[in-house]
């Protein structure tokens, strides 16, 4: 297509509102002054068609080799069925719903391992959505080198994904289109100028979505949530961290190096003591200074399952002594209400916590569906000690409640025994998560400091993010 077709295509999305200015994000209390929404598309079949034509013009253009074409779910998923219905192209479809665990494939569609996939997305900002896509596609053995879009939104997109050895081809930048709607006089020269101010108004973003973060916090605490929660809550604020790291180490030695090392980073270290091969309760007393000094909590992933009277021995008694040193453990709801009550007796006097596995994410997992909502009902039913959930995605929109998730890597796949990883940024923002529980994504790392500030600033731009677009 031609420039004067892509300007009188730029002129047709702004009569149809697929590009919006101001008002929109104003709304919800973000100051990104144009919004490119093409969902809008799937309302306006002839615009539809004219684009997926642009599209494959491009892919010929550029004499692109691939096997199959994979648009980003949702929005680029009609164009990509379009082009690949047109041209009599395979199409694969990547599943953006994975609630229960391992149940249902992540790629629809035949492929075979080493085939070449060309992604399709129709707005790119950082490129962050193409490389999930690719990242899915790369888990099931396929190969991605390139991806079309439609909108460049000019925000590193371009220079990230290359990075990643992927080459995105924009047809259309913002700043053409700026100048379109400008010498069409759909905007005047001040809004023209927007990505050229972009800085400035990120600053101002930048302060208004801590303001929402902050308004949302005093909104949570305000709501009579559990003292440990509003605990957990305030120390993710002043340390700007949801990393909960999973200290999956043998030796004491280790996990107290952890703990001194990564300390300033966390919010939570969650602990397996019973894999410790030198377990002490004088270890137990240097772990709690360290909680102290650096301001986190502690969390024994001891995974109760057993009837009320047992658990509370469990908890309380033994080698460990659990309940005096762990501020929240976690139970199956399997045994019933009994479990939750057990624990309690023991941890409610001493102002502990307690998550309810809802979901977990190993592949293959039972924690779903009814399970799921059963356990949902069980934590409401016992929020005096119930603060929260293991899950994979936001369960309740009650405010009292923090969701955990483990199983997460910056890249998504998984190991041999099942364990199956999503990338903090799908789990905190698109899956609604409070907490990304981290093991061996930093534990593996050659500089675990330097890994878990990774992690921690993914896992806190996704979270601030997504409070501060769902605050107003
Ligand atoms: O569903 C669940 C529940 C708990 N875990 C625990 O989290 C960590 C994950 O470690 P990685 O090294 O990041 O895989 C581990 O301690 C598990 O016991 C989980 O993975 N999934």
């Amino acid at each position: 297509m031609d420039g004067p077709s892509i300007d009188s295509l730029i002129l047709k999305l702004h009569d149809v509102n697929g590009v919006k200015f101001g008002e929109y994000k104003l709304k919800s209390g973000l100051l990104t002054p144009i919004y490119i929404d093409l969902r809008v598309l799937v309302s306006h079949p002839a615009l539809m068609n004219q684009v997926a034509s642009l599209i494959y013009e491009r892919v010929q253009e550029e004499g692109l080799q691939f096997d199959s074409v994979c648009g980003v779910p949702y929005t680029a998923l009609p164009l990509a069925t379009i082009i690949c219905s047109q041209h009599e192209l395979p199409m694969l479809i990547r599943r953006k719903e994975a609630k229960d665990y391992g149940t249902k494939r992540l790629v629809e569609g035949l492929f075979r391992q080493g085939d070449t996939c060309l992604i399709i997305e129709d707005t790119v900002t950082s490129g962050t959505s193409i490389l999930e896509t690719a990242e899915v596609l790369y888990k099931e053995g396929l190969k991605v080198t390139d991806a079309i879009v439609l909108m460049d939104r000019e925000q590193g997109g371009v220079e990230m994904l290359a990075s990643k050895g992927i080459k995105l081809h924009p047809i259309i930048s913002i700043s053409h289109l700026l100048r379109v709607l400008q010498a069409a006089e759909r905007i005047d020269a001040q809004t023209a100028q927007t990505p050229h101010t972009c800085c400035g108004l990120l600053l101002v973003f930048s302060f208004f979505s801590h303001f929402l973060f902050l308004l949302h916090l005093f909104l949570l605490l305000s709501a009579g949530i559990h003292p440990l929660a509003s605990k957990l809550l305030k120390i993710m604020e002043e340390k700007q961290s949801n990393l909960c790291v999973s200290a999956d180490v043998t030796s004491s030695e280790e996990l107290l190096q952890l703990a001194e090392s990564l300390g300033p980073k966390i919010c939570m270290l969650k602990t397996h003591v019973d894999i410790l091969e030198d377990y002490t309760l004088a270890f137990i007393q240097k772990m709690q200074a360290l909680a102290e000094k650096h301001n986190f909590l502690i969390f024994e992933d001891r995974k109760f399952a057993d009837i009320g009277n047992t658990v509370k021995h469990q908890y309380e008694g033994g080698l460990y002594q659990i309940s005096s040193w762990s501020h929240i453990v976690n139970a199956h709801a399997v045994p019933g209400p009994g479990v939750v009550k057990g624990l309690s007796a023991v941890g409610k006097p001493l102002a502990r916590g307690c998550l309810l596995i809802a979901q977990m994410s190993s592949q293959g997992s039972l924690a779903a569906g009814e399970y799921t909502k059963a356990v949902v009902q069980m934590a409401e039913e016992h929020s005096d000690f119930v603060i929260g959930f293991i899950c994979g995605s936001k369960l309740t929109e009650r405010p009292e409640f923090i969701h955990m998730t483990p199983g997460v890597q910056m890249q998504a796949g998984g190991d041999l025994l099942g364990q199956q990883y999503t990338t903090p940024e799908e789990v905190i923002y698109s899956k609604g998560s409070d907490v990304i529980i981290v093991g061996r994504g930093i534990l593996g790392a050659s500089d675990r400091v330097e890994a878990a500030d990774l992690y921690r600033k993914s896992g806190w731009d996704a979270y601030r993010k997504r409070v501060s677009q769902s605050s107003i």
